[in-house]
């Protein structure tokens, strides 16, 4: 018989697809967590020393105080703690010591802020997560299967096709987003689901409905835990089991009810008609003025946990899953044994020759098999593209400006124009326009849109959905098309109205290098997006380095007088290579360049060679300006993919 697997691979019905249609038991002995300094010394000790087991098919609230450790247990317990936090101690699935790849394809975890591509719709998002995380072998038609199966569940079949909204619109609600953030988590059907403060921000009613979504999912036979801040009496009642901590120590682990008669064993009475979420969380917290006599207080109620009959009760649970886990390996070394058929030969020269030949199916056969990374880069593209395209600030305004601003300047420069002396300083004007228009825009705009997204890609490449390298290739590809259009569009219109050179090939040299040079501004800006942790930051180095560019790209200073210690300058500075290749393009070959006035103690530049003598540009330069554009651009994205690279690893 085949089933959907985890996964979403078809498998033959077998022991271990039977194992996770039943969920799974997680438990952990010994577990500490400590906060390092950057320097890799430990600071603090966030979790003390615990142990506890949760079965499958357990709705689970982790509770306690701010502070208490409530995330750090969770996190811990799904491999997901963040960088400088260590971790002890043994975490065991159905007995098992588990790897974090492990813990990463089979377990679900949803953080307590929802982020998201707002321009992309739910349906769009489902299929992107889905797509990432389930086995390559599944089918778009059981996917699509899949997703809609799931939006009935979750009661967002109506949403499929709303634009899921960024923080500032209102498209989805606070309670449909935490929705669809367990949907996602959902998609590849985990046997064990984490929620950091599912309900926070949420009114009282969308809070019920996600915790009633939640035990459904549990009573599927899920293992599901979430760490919650004060629930009403309600929800409350929802978890099966509920954990309760205190100073990073376990206080209590049981039932609410059993959590109450525990606490009242220890004189601590929850007054009738109260809240007794409420009750046991003031009894573990610090209270501000009497600190030392709650800490007291809490660590004698954790004390007195460890002896109590719940703890014995969890250990029974670890202990029966070790077993089980042991009697399981065994079985399956027997399972081995039986199927190694042993082939005698008789070899015609020598002696009995053995071979033994594997006759079984083995696990791997039914492994789960990752999306390749073609399919991982076209998806990423995808949904690079929409948000492009869909982002009204990034396209829509931007093209908008750029033909407000190629207006604007083919007014100014109208019949300004001429083969004259004058002439001269309209051509290289207009040629200024176009190489600065093409640069700063593009380039601050792209420092604004990667720190805005670095948060996402930070969850998702930690979730092991895809690498920097195909998240950085994916976020260049999709911004291709946008800066070949727009710079064509700016020349067009510019280059004609204003009346530059009259011939379709300077034209179109003229067009390459404004393209060269969007290309390389933005290329500029995502290495100076991915360098610096913030906007302002990036920002105070960029300008003046900026400055420095402008102020050697031709114009403003003749190349030769440069002094030697900013020389250098132009062998990195793009914007001297394209207002040189532009120039060249106007002005080489160009004769009888008329004077104004007959005066021989006015400088007169006759022929375009002179003109490009006075800024020490050479009419021979025009393909070693592209080819240094291209390599530019290949070296400042190789740097943007490097500092990009380093923060995905240290953050
Ligand atoms: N990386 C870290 N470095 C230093 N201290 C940390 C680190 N992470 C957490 N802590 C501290 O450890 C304690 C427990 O943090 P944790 O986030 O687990 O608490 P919590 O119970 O989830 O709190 P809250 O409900 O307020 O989110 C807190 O005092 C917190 O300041």
């Amino acid at each position: 018989m085949m089933v959907l697997t985890s996964r979403g691979f078809l498998a033959p019905r077998n022991e271990d697809a039977t194992q996770c249609e039943k969920g799974v038991t997680i438990s952990w002995r010994d577990l500490s967590v400590y906060a390092t300094t950057k320097d890799n010394r430990i600071c603090k000790q966030l979790i003390n020393n615990v142990r506890g087991a949760v079965k499958s098919g357990t709705l689970v609230a982790i509770m306690g105080g701010s502070g208490a450790g409530k995330s750090s247990l969770m996190t811990a317990l799904a491999y997901r703690s963040p960088p400088g936090v260590i971790v002890h101690g043994d975490i065991l699935v159905q007995g098992h010591p588990v790897s974090p790849s492990y813990m990463r394809l089979h377990t679900g975890f949803m953080h307590q802020e929802d982020l998201f591509v707002g321009s992309m719709t739910v349906m769009e998002h489902l299929m992107f997560m889905a797509r990432m995380k389930l086995d390559r072998r599944t089918e778009l038609r059981q996917i699509r299967i899949r997703i809609n199966r799931l939006l009935q569940e979750i009661g967002l079949a109506h949403r499929s096709g709303t634009q899921i909204g960024t923080s500032g619109e209102k498209v989805l609600s606070g309670g449909e987003k935490k929705r669809l953030a367990f949907a996602t988590e959902l998609i590849s059907d985990p046997k064990i689901l984490f929620l950091d403060e599912p309900t926070t921000g949420l009114d009282a009613h969308s809070a019920g409905v996600l915790i009633a979504h939640l035990k459904a999912v549990a009573s599927q036979g899920r293992t599901v835990l979430c760490t919650i801040h004060q629930p009403s009496s309600s929800i409350f009642n929802a978890f099966q089991q509920i954990i309760l901590i205190a100073e990073g120590r376990i206080a209590f682990i049981g039932t609410g009810v059993q959590a109450v008669q525990f606490f009242a064993s220890e004189g601590h009475h929850c007054p009738p008609a109260y809240n007794p979420a409420d009750f046991l969380i003031a009894t573990l917290a610090t209270a501000p003025r009497d600190e030392d006599a709650s800490r007291r207080n809490a660590q004698r109620i954790c004390d007195a946990f460890l002896v109590s009959d719940a703890s014995k009760e969890n250990d029974l649970i670890t202990q029966l899953e070790l077993h089980i886990s042991n009697s399981y390996n065994v079985r399956k070394f027997l399972n081995v044994l039986t199927k190694l058929s042993f082939t005698l030969r008789l070899s015609s020269n020598f002696i009995f020759l053995y071979s033994f030949q594997w006759t079984g199916e083995t696990e791997e056969t039914y492994k789960f098999k990752e999306p390749w990374w073609w399919t991982k880069l076209y998806l990423l593209i995808n949904r690079g593209t929409i948000q492009v395209i869909r982002d009204p600030n990034v396209q829509l305004l931007r093209i908008l400006l750029k033909l407000c601003l190629a207006i604007l300047v083919s007014l100014c420069f109208f019949g300004a124009i001429k083969l004259d002396q004058l002439g001269i300083q309209a051509v290289q004007g207009v040629l200024f326009i176009l190489v600065t228009e093409n640069t700063f825009l593009p380039m601050y705009a792209t420092l604004a849109t990667l720190p805005q997204e670095m948060p996402l890609f930070l969850r998702e490449h930690r979730a092991g959905l895809y690498t920097p390298h195909l998240y950085y290739l994916a976020r260049v590809i999709s911004l291709i098309p946008g800066l070949i259009i727009e710079p064509i569009i700016f020349v067009m219109i510019v280059y004609w109205v204003v009346g530059l050179r009259n011939s379709i090939e300077a034209f179109a040299l003229s067009v390459i290098v404004v393209i060269f040079t969007m290309n390389v501004s933005t290329a500029c800006g995502c290495f100076f997006a991915a360098a610096f942790d913030s906007v302002p930051l990036a920002m105070a180095y960029l300008v003046p380095f900026d400055y420095i560019l402008m102020v050697t790209m031709g114009p403003f200073i003749k190349l030769g007088t440069l002094p030697a210690y900013v020389q250098w300058v132009k062998y990195i500075s793009w914007l001297l290579h394209s207002t040189e290749a532009l120039t060249i393009v106007q002005w080489d070959g160009v004769h009888n360049i008329s004077c104004e006035v007959e005066d021989p103690e006015l400088p007169c530049m006759t022929d375009g060679s002179e003109v490009l003598d006075r800024y020490d540009f050479d009419a021979d330069n025009y393909w070693t300006d592209i080819s240094f554009m291209a390599v530019s651009y290949v070296v400042f994205h190789c740097m943007g993919y490097a500092c990009l690279w380093n923060r995905a690893r240290y953050k």
